[in-house]
């Protein structure tokens, strides 16, 4: 490995072509050597204005590239599966934007896989973990200040999402934060899901079941619930309120300036979109990932955040969150025991 990390980018689209801003400019120990996209010439624009990187067509080609150190998968959820397996089979660290993969069945087969290898080489990008507010939530629940969580309030609004968002995406790709979120702040695993489907907005695409609350109920009977609405057309909004036993704490209240403008107005501003909510913590993210791998090759240990287990533990939550859509009941969560892999 050279002293700068050789980083592939597949997948530049939205997410990628941010992260490749983001590695070129903010983040020290690495850089872009390699950009994929199923759109080459997006790729070969890109690459033409990164000093010193290069366009390889084939996402395969680009895994096992011998100079490139560690991969960043910003393609669509349903390609992870087999860029995952490619990259654990060329030993190849990876960051994977969520979700891990998009059933449960292929999530476990990748946690196999790299289980297999006694190295740990996935990183999921759950980077709600490297927000500086959910981090700071964290610890003070950590620090028994406010007693015992006993109950979490969640909502996840989104103004907009892609055309081709259907009910089960609302599921898989935009709860699934609410999950990971669940798991780390509580430590436990999330039992049982029910999505209840309120009156549908009536601006939201024919058919699509937004807004969606979910339930979650969690190994020792804890209460989780959270609203995602992905049309409100309105801004990014992400708060999360956890209620204790000794007091309540709550982030994502966006409270910066607060002004009164016209006559009978009060208020400040909300962020656009989730690059402006999250990008510190996708720049924190992304830094103690180059880091991690940095350093892996003496522990084996090439993440620094959470892992393939985790990616699985959300793809199950949300393959019941999916079935419980479809049903109105509430399911319980199917996953093998971690000691079994
Ligand atoms: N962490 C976050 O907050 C966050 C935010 C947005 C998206 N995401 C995740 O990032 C990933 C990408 O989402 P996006 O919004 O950037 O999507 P996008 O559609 O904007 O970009 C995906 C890109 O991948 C390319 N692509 C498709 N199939 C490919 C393949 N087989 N090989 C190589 N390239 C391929 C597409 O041409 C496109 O340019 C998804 O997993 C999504 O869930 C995460
Ligand atoms: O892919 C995006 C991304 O994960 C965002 O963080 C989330 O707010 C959106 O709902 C989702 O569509």
């Amino acid at each position: 490995m050279s002293n700068e990390l050789r980083i592939a980018v597949l997948g530049v689209g939205m997410m990628g072509a941010d992260h490749v801003a983001r590695i070129t400019n903010k983040i020290a120990g690495a850089r872009v050597a390699v950009v994929n996209d199923f759109f080459a010439e997006k790729a070969e624009e890109l690459a033409a204005t990164i000093p010193g990187c290069r366009a390889i067509a084939d996402p395969f080609d680009a895994i096992a590239d011998p100079e490139v150190d560690a991969v960043l998968l910003a393609t669509p959820g349903p390609t992870h599966e087999k860029q995952l397996l490619a990259c654990l089979e060329h030993g190849k660290p990876v960051l994977c934007e969520k979700p891990l993969t998009t059933e449960v069945e292929t999530s476990l087969a990748v946690v196999k896989a790299e289980a297999a290898l006694g190295k740990t080489l996935i990183q999921v990008g759950f980077m709600r973990r490297f927000d500086n507010e959910y981090a700071e939530l964290k610890s003070l629940i950590d620090s028994g200040d406010i007693g015992r969580p006993l109950v979490v309030h969640c909502a996840h609004r989104n103004p907009t999402v892609p055309p081709n968002f259907d009910s089960a995406m609302i599921v898989k790709d935009s709860l699934v934060h609410e999950v990971d979120v669940t798991r780390f702040l509580l430590d436990e695993e999330i039992t049982s899901v029910q999505i209840i489907k309120p009156s549908a907005n009536a601006s939201a695409p024919e058919g699509l079941q937004d807004p969606q609350i979910a339930l979650f109920a969690t190994e020792s009977g804890r209460h989780v619930d959270a609203e995602v609405f992905v049309t409100t057309g309105v801004a990014y909004e992400v708060r999360t309120e956890v209620v204790a036993e000794l007091g309540s704490a709550m982030i994502g209240l966006d409270v910066g300036l607060v002004r009164k403008s016209k006559p009978g107005t009060w208020g400040g501003t909300i962020t656009p979109s989730f690059k402006e909510r999250f990008g510190q913590a996708y720049d924190t993210e992304i830094q103690r990932w180059v880091n991690a791998v940095q350093a892996g090759a003496e522990t084996g240990n090439y993440i620094d955040g959470p892992g393939a287990w985790d990616g699985y533990a959300a793809a199950a939550v949300c393959a019941a969150g999916v079935k419980s859509l479809e049903t109105g009941e509430r399911v319980a969560v199917e996953m093998v025991a971690r000691s079994s892999i």
